[in-house]
């Protein structure tokens, strides 16, 4: 596969917010930036039709299907001796989506003598997926990769969360850390101090937080339900509620969010995530993130982006239409996606990391011996 024969010219249309700060590490850092002023073409002209009640109960069954359980898959491959249905369509689907891990050294080849700058979903990618959104630990091992591949590498981690609870789930000082959906953008600071912040969502912080505090009112009859504030959105999570009251759930967001045509709701893995309506998402922070360290539109720069979930959508995107990398998705079931390659679960990230950080290491000690 030709990865660059993909990308055509970038489609972005919306103009550069006025005063956007670079958060480049190598880069002079400008000031912390609070209350950032932006064009009115950060906001999206068309005001968002909320579905009736059926398209959502659709969309939230099928957001996160059940995993189908796929068994003894490995590095170099699938079990093809299984018969299993789900078994093979995922084979098919890898033909689509070939394995991040068995492509390795096409990527490679891709990624000779380009600077890399990596990006990293939060959950579903880097932890598993767990009933309790507040026990989705990251293993100590896999900080331990993504700690190292940050030496050679820009990396930021882009999460629905809340900036400050992914930080304090990963735990690396070194990063950037995209919350919100990439609302809420922070550079690595220096020794105890903070980096420099990006909130393009900042005028919709008092209405996110009246509506978590409503939401949380409404469903706390709900058994299993829990709302997340996740600064400039919210998560509201059905991945405990008994699927005969999914329809409440949902009937309840809806009432709610009548009153606020200016947000919008997404959906995630059995949760509901309310937004502003900006023209902002994981796909535009990640063209922030490239611009602010000084690697966009450059033919020597490869990003790449690593998640699971349907708003991961947004920066694969990005990077197929004109962004100049490629995304990884991150899923044992076949799912329609703009990602190239995949990987079934965080553990094969875990891995994908290690052997990428490794080859890179050695790349730059075989360019630092031709110049020595
Ligand atoms: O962009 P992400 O970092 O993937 O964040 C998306 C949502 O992730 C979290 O919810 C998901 O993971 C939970 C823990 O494994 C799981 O219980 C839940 O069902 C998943 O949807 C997070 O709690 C949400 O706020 C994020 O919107």
């Amino acid at each position: 596969m030709d990865i660059k024969s993909n990308h055509n010219a970038p489609t972005l249309t919306d103009p550069t917010p006025i005063n956007k700060p670079r958060l480049g590490l190598y880069d002079a850092l400008l000031p912390y930036s609070s209350g950032a002023v932006f064009s009115p073409g950060l906001f999206l002209k068309v005001q968002w039709k909320k579905p009736g009640l059926h398209n959502w109960l659709d969309a939230m069954k099928s957001s996160s299907p059940t995993h189908q359980k796929l068994t003894k898959a490995s590095v170099s491959g699938i079990d093809t001796s299984s018969n299993d249905v789900a078994t093979v369509a995922y084979c098919n689907w890898l033909v689509k989506y070939p394995s991040a891990l068995t492509s390795f050294e096409h990527i490679m080849k891709y990624a000779n003598s380009k600077r890399i700058a990596l990006f990293l979903d939060y959950d579903g990618t880097l932890s598993p997926i767990v009933d309790n959104p507040d026990l989705a630990f990251m293993s100590d091992a896999m900080r331990a990769v993504v700690k190292n591949v940050a030496k050679y590498i820009p990396t930021a981690i882009i999460s629905g969360r809340s900036r400050d609870k992914v930080h304090e789930f990963v735990g690396l000082q070194e990063l950037y850390y995209a919350g919100s959906h990439g609302m809420d953008i922070m550079s690595p600071g220096k020794e105890g101090e903070d980096g420099n912040l990006f909130q393009p969502a900042s005028e919709f912080l008092a209405m996110i937080n009246e509506v978590y505090k409503s939401l949380v009112e409404t469903t706390k009859e709900i058994k299993g339900a829990k709302v997340e504030n996740n600064k400039f959105c919210v998560s509201v999570h059905y991945r405990n509620v008994d699927e005969k009251s999914w329809q409440t759930v949902a009937q309840y967001v809806q009432n709610i969010l009548k009153d606020y045509p200016r947000l919008r709701l997404t959906h995630g893995r059995k949760v509901l995530e309310v937004r502003p309506v900006l023209k902002w998402d994981k796909g535009k922070a990640v063209e922030f993130l490239l611009e602010s360290l000084g690697l966009n539109n450059c033919d020597d720069v490869l990003p790449i982006y690593i998640g699971d979930d349907r708003t991961d959508e947004d920066a694969f995107k990005f990077l197929r239409e004109g962004g100049g990398g490629f995304g990884i998705l991150v899923s044992c079931a076949p799912k329609e996606s703009s990602a190239f390659y995949s990987l079934r679960d965080p553990s094969e990230v875990h891995t994908f990391i290690i052997i990428f950080s490794k080859t890179f290491f050695q790349h730059l000690i075989n360019v630092f011996r031709m110049i020595k």
